[in-house]
């Protein structure tokens, strides 16, 4: 059976480089390219620090496309170059798994209706990590008896978006199951700008910003006399590349996009 071909965007990133170390892993999976701010024209394996690939990178993915046709693209940028990216490889017929988080709604229905016009598949999803996926089912079923929820994201000091697209994630899956709710005392004042953090629907979301931390979440229920806690840590990155690899095993497979790893999850 012929090998998939993957390019990939963000190589020398914390995510693109453990891609990068699960695709050489892979007997299936064929890296043809890289799209890169840096390093145009270079293999792979001419860049300190990553794998010995003999695939070119390219500082443009519609010319990386062009050249490689590649039949899978694996976004791990940056919310608004991820964004340009994932569109441009639909409407060049390439399927992207997109792990970068950031994305507006609107973003993600503009992808969603460009993937079902061009007929092909696109995995979108803010935790690739199988613990983390299952977290978030947990806490939907739980919010079915639990309203009064708030989630306390924490993530190492370089993430640009906050909150993450993690807890976004389970804040959309709670929405399915739980009417708008406001939660806390009816007059509560913040006597900090902020204290209370974001909110969805009346559920509060906390991002917490600290070196040594990688990716964690937890979800905490409340209710008279008790509390429940749902709670999921990836402490290397290594955990997320089960995920991307079901991911573009499943892509090619798909002529829509998927929004979340539980979709793609028997
Ligand atoms: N879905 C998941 O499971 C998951 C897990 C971890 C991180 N993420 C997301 O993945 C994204 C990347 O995270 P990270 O920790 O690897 O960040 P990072 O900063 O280490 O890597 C981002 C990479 O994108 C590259 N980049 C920026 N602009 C670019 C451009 N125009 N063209 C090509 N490459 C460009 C940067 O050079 C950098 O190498 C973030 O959005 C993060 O939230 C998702
Ligand atoms: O390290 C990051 O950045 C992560 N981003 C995703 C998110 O925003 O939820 C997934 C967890 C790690």
């Amino acid at each position: 059976m012929s090998r998939i071909k993957v390019i990939v965007a963000g190589p020398r990133g914390k995510m693109g480089s453990e891609a990068l170390r699960m695709i050489e892993k892979a007997n299936d999976l064929e890296l043809v390219g890289c799209i890169d701010r840096k390093n145009a024209g270079k293999r792979v394996q001419d860049v300190d620090e990553l794998p010995s690939f003999d695939a070119i990178i390219f500082d443009d993915i519609e010319t990386c496309i062009q050249s490689v046709n590649p039949d899978v693209l694996i976004d791990l940028t940056t919310p608004k170059v991820g964004f340009l990216h994932t569109k441009l490889a639909i409407e060049n017929g390439v399927r992207p798994v997109v792990g970068t988080t950031g994305f507006t709604k609107q973003q993600i229905d503009e992808l969603t209706g460009l993937a079902e016009d061009k007929g092909i598949g696109a995995v979108i999803a803010p935790n690739f990590a199988i613990g983390a996926v299952l977290m978030m089912q947990f806490s939907k079923w739980a919010a079915k008896y639990f309203p009064d929820v708030e989630i306390i994201e924490r993530h190492h000091d370089h993430k640009l978006d906050a909150p993450s697209g993690t807890a976004v994630k389970t804040a959309q899956l709670i929405q399915e199951v739980r009417e708008p709710k406001k939660q806390g005392h009816p007059n509560e004042q913040e006597t900090l700008s902020g204290a209370r953090g974001a909110e969805i629907d009346g559920m509060h979301i906390h991002s917490v910003r600290l070196p040594g931390l990688v990716a964690h979440q937890e979800v905490v229920f409340g209710g008279p006399g008790e509390n429940l806690t749902i709670k999921h840590d990836s402490f290397h990155r290594e955990s997320f590349m089960t995920g991307v690899k079901l991911a573009v095993d499943q892509v090619v497979k798909l002529d829509l996009l998927v929004y979340g790893l539980e979709n793609l999850l028997e």
